[in-house]
């Protein structure tokens, strides 16, 4: 049987790494960037103040104290926004606002706390400190400064600090657009009555959700039966759309498995046992014309959900233009004992725990008590997966092994 890591190469080999486009800012959301942003001018541009209050010099209310308050003439008003171009004279205030220009002459607010709050003229009770409440030019950013660099991940933050530089458009490399394809006959689209030997579908709307957790653009095309055909005609509607296919179900040995039989008219899609437990059933090649990627998961649920952490994301990483890096994993001790088959490496669902920082590993593992790949209410209940060696068929309670944080979970 073909390996994990054999398995995983050969799918990321399958894949290209992606062309950068400049993309207006939203649309750029969840993208990777491909280029280093520099500020090409200061954050904030200008002096200004951080709070409501009133603009002073500090030399001239040193004195102010709630027994004697100093007051001061108000010669202006300074919104947010105001050009900047106000100066107060000796002796004088300005009312300010938060985030508006200081004005020339005033060195130091004073918060309207700290005063009676006065239109015409103000009454200040309290000595702020020379500098109070300014925020500086530059203080934020430097100009010319990179404020993001190439590989960063587009979120939210990252989408403040472009459009705070004034960027409209950023050049990135593009969401993959996954399209996810299930098959089988007895699926039935969850919301409609089940007749007898039916089952609602699940696959499709859990890989999708994985693609777009995964930073992908993901699209659930749903199910199609057992109808070679269809199949054919399904694969042929999607390609203009889809960077990737992903598919399940139809890979087994069974006398309907027809993304088996059809794609490997096609030629380019090898099916092959990959030493795994869940998922030993994987395909992967190209459709199409514009030979588009296709990998074929294994339609048991849980065998389709770890397949795709283990052999679809580091592919969907590269597309993204992301290193190629495996999931995070921690050692754990079990507590448990675990099974698993001769000459295949499981990945069994478990709950993460961080426990006893002093001890020797600070992780515990709880495997969930159903490990079937039909059982997938344990996916939900569980956040990372324990693997075991090829080599080992059980594993004592206490045993410290590897174990695999799940994202998102
Ligand atoms: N004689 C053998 N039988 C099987 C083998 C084998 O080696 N020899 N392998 C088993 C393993 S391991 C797996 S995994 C499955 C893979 O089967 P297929 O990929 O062909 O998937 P199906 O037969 O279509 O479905 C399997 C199972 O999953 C349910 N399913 C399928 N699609 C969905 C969906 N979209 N949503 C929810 N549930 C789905 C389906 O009803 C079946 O119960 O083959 C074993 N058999
Ligand atoms: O290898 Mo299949 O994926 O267990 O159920």
């Amino acid at each position: 049987m073909k390996s994990v890591e054999q398995h995983v190469s050969d799918i990321v080999k399958l894949v290209a790494a992606p062309e950068p486009i400049e993309l207006d800012l939203l649309r750029a959301h969840g993208s990777v960037l491909a280029e280093t942003v520099f500020a090409t001018v200061s954050l904030p541009q200008f002096d200004n103040s951080s709070m409501d209050g009133y603009a002073v010099r500090a030399q001239d209310v040193a004195d102010a104290s709630p027994q004697k308050p100093v007051r001061l003439t108000v010669v202006a008003d300074i919104p947010a926004g105001d050009p900047g171009a106000t100066a107060i004279p000796p002796g004088r205030a300005a009312r300010i606002m938060t985030g508006a220009p200081m004005p020339v002459g005033a060195d130091t607010v004073v918060p309207v706390e700290w005063t009676d709050g006065g239109v015409a003229n103000v009454a200040i009770h309290q000595a702020p400190r020379r500098g109070n409440a300014i925020r500086r030019a530059g203080s934020d950013v430097e100009a010319g400064t990179a404020v993001l660099t190439a590989g960063a991940r587009i979120g939210s933050a990252e989408m403040a600090v472009l459009s705070a530089v004034g960027r409209r458009s950023a050049l990135v490399y593009p969401r993959p657009r996954v399209v996810v394809l299930s098959t089988g006959e007895e699926l039935v689209e969850p919301g409609r009555p089940l007749g007898p030997g039916q089952i609602w579908e699940s696959n499709s709307f859990m890989l999708t959700a994985a693609a777009i957790e995964a930073g992908c653009a993901g699209y659930r095309q749903g199910f199609i039966g057992d109808e070679p055909a269809a199949v054919l005609d399904t694969l042929d509607d999607v390609l203009s759309q889809a960077d990737i296919i992903v598919t399940t179900g139809g890979v087994s040995m069974g006398a309907y498995d027809v993304v088996k039989e059809v794609l490997a008219r096609l030629g380019t899609v090898r099916f092959e046992k990959v030493a795994v437990q869940p998922g030993m059933p994987q395909g992967f090649g190209t459709v199409g014309d514009s030979n588009t990627p296709i990998i074929t998961l294994p339609g048991n649920p849980v065998s389709a959900y770890v397949s795709f952490h283990l052999f679809v994301l580091p592919a969907l990483h590269k597309m993204r233009g992301l290193p190629e890096e495996p999931l995070p994993s921690v050692s754990a001790r079990l507590l448990e004992p675990v099974t698993s088959p001769e000459g295949r490496r499981s990945y069994l669902r478990a709950v993460l725990d961080y426990d006893e920082p002093g001890a020797a590993t600070a992780y515990t593992a709880a495997p969930a008590s159903r490990q079937s790949s039909h059982q997938l209410s344990a996916l939900a209940e569980t956040n990372a997966l324990v693997v075991v060696p090829e080599s080992v068929t059980r594993l004592p309670e206490g045993s410290v092994v590897e174990v695999i944080k799940l994202p998102s979970r």
